[in-house]
């Protein structure tokens, strides 16, 4: 069996992907039109010739534009179901989805909303397709170390749904230290802590996820491979990174999808595993992340089992789980 025909066909996990990142062009003309918002987009013409990025930022602007018409129950649930509809078709058997509280209600949309809608369609995909899922509650770094801790007390009532909390938005100037308190009194509520390190922002900021945050996984962390000290700790403490490639060519982070450092962080022992981060911005979902790095870095059979492997191993199931889908690839 080739590389290509195995990544097609095998059960795999996603512990990388913005729920608000997977919002597909006609889904949000849909719902811009019933709930009467205007967008600046009327053609898929107009919005290909939006999403092209030169940066983070360039896209962050984009995204929370387009979040913007989501306003009932509903259309968070539509918006969740849509990508599991889509993991269905892929054999993504189980999700570790983000979402960001703050770019909702922030423009007064209930946390319980967001929360209902997107609870509601995580458990039609578990009974309508088997799909194991979880939810990481992302802080907006870009906000206040107040706004985060306002988020925290919000979130609490659906503590018993949320599994973890992250880190994300404009990295450069919002360094992990930012949140240090936030994460530990998020820590003793129960949530795993990971965040968004290393893809625009320095090793710096890796180190700091590490010692302040505590994080159990890094998001990205690329740049990493800027400090080998910091390499070698990341090998030694098997720290798993949710690299996500097609979102690295498009944010410019990387300059070519040949020149992606993905298999050399494989190589190096590095704990990667390969995500979409916000398919509908970036041009491909999670089986097309696999494809392109398969075709432009030449990976071998093993090497895409290896990484299959690591989103399991990696992702936050119990072991008993992680082993019953580890039976599977
Ligand atoms: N790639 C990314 N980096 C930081 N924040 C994000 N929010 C959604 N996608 C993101
Ligand atoms: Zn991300």
């Amino acid at each position: 069996m080739t590389a290509l025909e195995y990544i097609k066909q095998v059960p795999k996990a996603e512990l990388h992907l913005h729920i608000e990142g997977s919002f597909e062009p006609e889904l949000m003309f849909e719902i811009a039109q019933r709930n009467k918002i205007e967008i600046p987009y009327a053609t898929i013409e107009d919005v290909n010739k939006a999403y092209q990025f030169s940066n983070l930022q360039d896209f962050l602007d984009i995204y929370y534009a387009g979040a913007n018409v989501l306003i009932h129950e509903q259309d968070f649930y539509d918006l969740t179901m849509a990508y599991f509809k889509q993991c269905a078709k892929e054999n993504v058997l189980h999700a570790e989805i983000m979402f960001d509280p703050q770019t909702h209600t922030k423009r007064g949309v209930e946390f319980s909303t967001v929360i209902n809608g997107i609870q509601r369609a995580r458990e039609e995909a578990e009974k309508e397709f088997g799909i194991s899922s979880l939810l990481i509650m992302s802080y907006l770094r870009h906000l206040s170390e107040e706004d985060a801790f306002e988020t925290l007390q919000q979130s609490l009532p659906y503590k018993h749904l949320i599994k973890a909390v992250g880190l994300d938005s404009s990295e450069k100037g919002n360094p992990p230290s930012k949140f240090q308190r936030v994460f530990e009194a998020s820590i003793k509520e129960g949530y795993v802590p990971v965040a968004h390190a290393g893809e625009e922002g320095p090793a710096e900021y890796i180190y700091e996820a590490l010692d302040l945050l505590k994080i159990a996984r890094i998001d990205h962390g690329n740049n990493c491979l800027t400090d080998p000290k910091l390499v070698e700790r990341l090998v030694q403490e098997k720290i798993g990174l949710t690299v996500c490639p097609l979102s690295n060519t498009a944010l410019r982070n990387v300059d070519h999808i040949d020149n992606h450092p993905l298999k050399k962080m494989l190589d190096l022992g590095l704990k990667v595993t390969v995500n979409s981060d916000d398919p509908a911005y970036f041009g491909g979902y999670l089986t097309q992340n696999y494809i392109s790095c398969i075709e432009a870095l030449d990976l071998s059979l093993q090497e895409v089992k290896q990484l299959v492997r690591h989103s399991f191993e990696y992702s936050f199931l119990s072991e008993q789980d992680k082993e019953k889908f580890l039976k599977m690839v």
